[in-house]
């Protein structure tokens, strides 16, 4: 055979052999930090420290707190619909256990933010408020039994008061920005004033962006309510729980 042709054979061998090995290198380098980023950085048994980085101040009882991951792309790991567990101190200096949603997901990486309201006697609210940034909190999870499946349901009705909105709008915020889930989001939020309402803006980013499958409609001030006798009186006590005195109800 030709010596010319076998040498040219032999170079298109080694430079077929090189790609080859570029490509599993790749390919197993990606896998590698693709299931590293897939891992998360919760633990279920024990709490883990995150260091705070910014506080935003949102209203005179509401915060944003934001909080740095080992990595800048480490994910938290928290699956949809779940929560974490946080461990602070009250006012007394004893330990307090809550659980809270992050409104932040795993696209967003290497960070993940609690809105948090803080009550005047609430025992974790005094932990929060005085948390400064470069302080960590201690954080176990996930936590939770709702587990989300895309496209499980046709539609979800969700219902939130005050704070509650945290784990709606991080389960709304999946569904939506999964262009294959179709699921319809409606979500009736309630408040005492406008000023209360929490992830407004965030809230009507979503209704702009998303409006076939994205309706929401905020209750203020006044709640009518009409039902059996036991659903009006189980109302009845969640709405005053939620900040609604008798006054601002009216029974059918
Ligand atoms: C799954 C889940 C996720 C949650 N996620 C969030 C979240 O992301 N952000 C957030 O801010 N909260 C969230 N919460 C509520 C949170 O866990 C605490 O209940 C809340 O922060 C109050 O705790 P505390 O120790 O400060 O108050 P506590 O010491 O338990 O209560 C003291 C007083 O504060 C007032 N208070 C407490 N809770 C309420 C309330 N809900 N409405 C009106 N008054 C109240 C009451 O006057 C009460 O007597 C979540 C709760 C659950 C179950």
């Amino acid at each position: 055979m030709d010596t010319e042709f076998l040498r040219t054979l032999d170079r298109q061998i080694l430079l077929g052999v090189f790609v080859a090995f570029v490509a599993v290198g790749a390919g197993a380098a990606y896998f590698l930090s693709s299931s590293k980023k897939r891992r998360g950085c919760l633990d279920p048994e024990n709490f883990k420290e995150f260091k705070l980085v910014k506080k935003q101040q949102l209203s005179h009882n509401v915060a944003k707190f934001i909080f740095e991951l080992p990595t800048s792309t480490s994910v938290l790991g928290l699956p949809i619909g779940q929560h974490i567990s946080c461990r602070g101190k009250d006012a007394q200096g004893e330990d307090v256990i809550k659980p809270y949603t992050p409104t932040t997901l795993d696209s967003d990486i290497g960070r993940f933010e609690l809105v948090i309201k803080m009550y005047p006697q609430g025992r974790m609210s005094h932990h929060f408020r005085e948390m400064r940034v470069g302080d960590h909190l201690a954080v176990k999870g996930p936590k939770g039994r709702f587990k989300y499946q895309p496209g499980q349901v046709r539609a979800y009705g969700m219902l939130a008061g005050g704070s509650g909105i945290t784990p709606m709008f991080q389960v709304a915020r999946a569904i939506l920005e999964n262009s294959t889930d179709k699921t319809k989001v409606h979500l009736i939020y309630a408040n005492v004033t406008y000023e209360d309402i929490l992830l407004r803006e965030e809230l009507e980013s979503l209704t702009a962006n998303y409006p076939e499958q994205f309706k929401i409609f905020y209750v203020l001030n006044q709640i009518l309510r009409c039902g059996p006798p036991p659903m009006n009186k189980a109302m009845a006590a969640n709405l005053e729980a939620l900040g609604y005195s008798p006054e601002m109800q009216f029974q059918f």
